[in-house]
């Protein structure tokens, strides 16, 4: 049988997206939750576990770079629609903080829990303290400290030339899902943004900037610098404006507007990514710039991989 084959009905409805191009293996490790008519949770948990595993990428997990002193430091958060979250930040030596979030959320009266506090109390739920910090990543720190610029690129890697498919694409995994049941989650799950200050923490595991869910509308994760997300409260933006009729993609839009009339200057070298599901499983995404691809998996394909609209090219910086 072919990906693009039929399922059964009892998944019809079910559908998750995920960013960038590494979404779409994300998405294969979250769709046998959906098919099986598992929850919408336990799919992106899974999608996000297989990213923070991928040891072909330098943004999220165990492969991830580390920040300007050369200490990795992982950053998650997780939702679902009832609006029950967790999340951790500067969480080091631990293989999938969104499985640390998860606990946060089902186990401690918190929300958000950071540094060595989260780590301590992963330890405590069981999860190994290893070091993650992997030789590649070493090397293209001591490769950055020989000018120590900071000074993020549009998207991770270079993407003058990038398409769908590009094994240069990557970012922040941000995920979302409805499933059979029309319940929706989301996880967001990242290394933060390469060669930041130690102490840095980004918008992924912060509720409403990389990530918002709500059963009653929909939901919404980003990409990007997350400092612009966290100064428009981007994510939740992003759902209330789809609550007032928008559109996802029409909301991701506008979203991406809002950061623009914030910083205009700025907008020009910095990359901004939304990726947005309404509660009818209908699905949009924009960005600044170009070179933001997201993936479709549903119970008719498998392995959808699209671009975003993007509001300028990188030409016109
Ligand atoms: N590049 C990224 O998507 C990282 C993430 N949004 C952050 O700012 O930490």
């Amino acid at each position: 049988a072919s990906a693009h084959d039929a399922t059964p009905g009892a998944v019809k409805g079910a559908r998750v997206v995920s960013t960038w191009d590494f979404g779409v293996g994300a998405n294969q490790a979250a769709w046998p939750v959906l098919a099986a008519g598992g929850s919408a949770l336990d799919a992106v948990e899974a999608g996000a576990r297989w990213a923070e595993a991928d040891l072909c990428n330098s943004t999220v997990g165990r492969c991830g770079n580390p920040d300007r002193d050369g200490v990795l430091t992982l950053d998650a958060s997780i939702m679902d629609g009832d609006g029950r979250c967790g999340a951790v930040a500067a969480l080091e030596d631990i293989a999938h903080p969104i499985s640390v979030a998860r606990r946060v959320m089902e186990r401690t009266p918190h929300v958000l829990l950071v540094g060595a506090g989260a780590q301590q109390f992963a330890i405590e739920q069981g999860f190994p303290k290893q070091p993650l910090l992997t030789d590649k990543a070493r090397a293209a720190w001591n490769e950055w400290r020989k000018t120590s610029k900071y000074q993020p690129q549009i998207n991770a890697e270079r993407l003058d030339n990038a398409r769908p498919g590009d094994k240069s694409n990557h970012d922040t995994l941000g995920m979302l899902a409805i499933d059979a049941s029309g319940k929706l989650a989301g996880a967001c799950t990242t290394s933060g943004m390469a060669w930041k200050l130690h102490g840095r923490v980004g918008d992924s595991p912060i509720i409403g900037a990389g990530l918002y869910v709500d059963n009653e509308v929909g939901a919404a994760t980003a990409s990007g610098v997350g400092e612009e997300m966290l100064r428009n409260a981007a994510s939740f933006l992003v759902v209330e404006l789809m609550r007032q009729g928008r559109s996802p993609d029409e909301a991701c839009r506008e979203a991406i507007d809002r950061v623009v009339r914030k910083r205009p200057q700025a907008s020009k070298t910095l990359q901004v990514c939304f990726l947005a599901i309404n509660k009818h499983g209908e699905v949009g995404a924009h960005a600044l710039h170009r070179g933001f691809v997201y993936a479709v998996c549903d119970a008719g394909k498998r392995d959808a991989l699209l671009d975003s609209r993007s509001v300028y090219t990188t030409q016109q910086t």
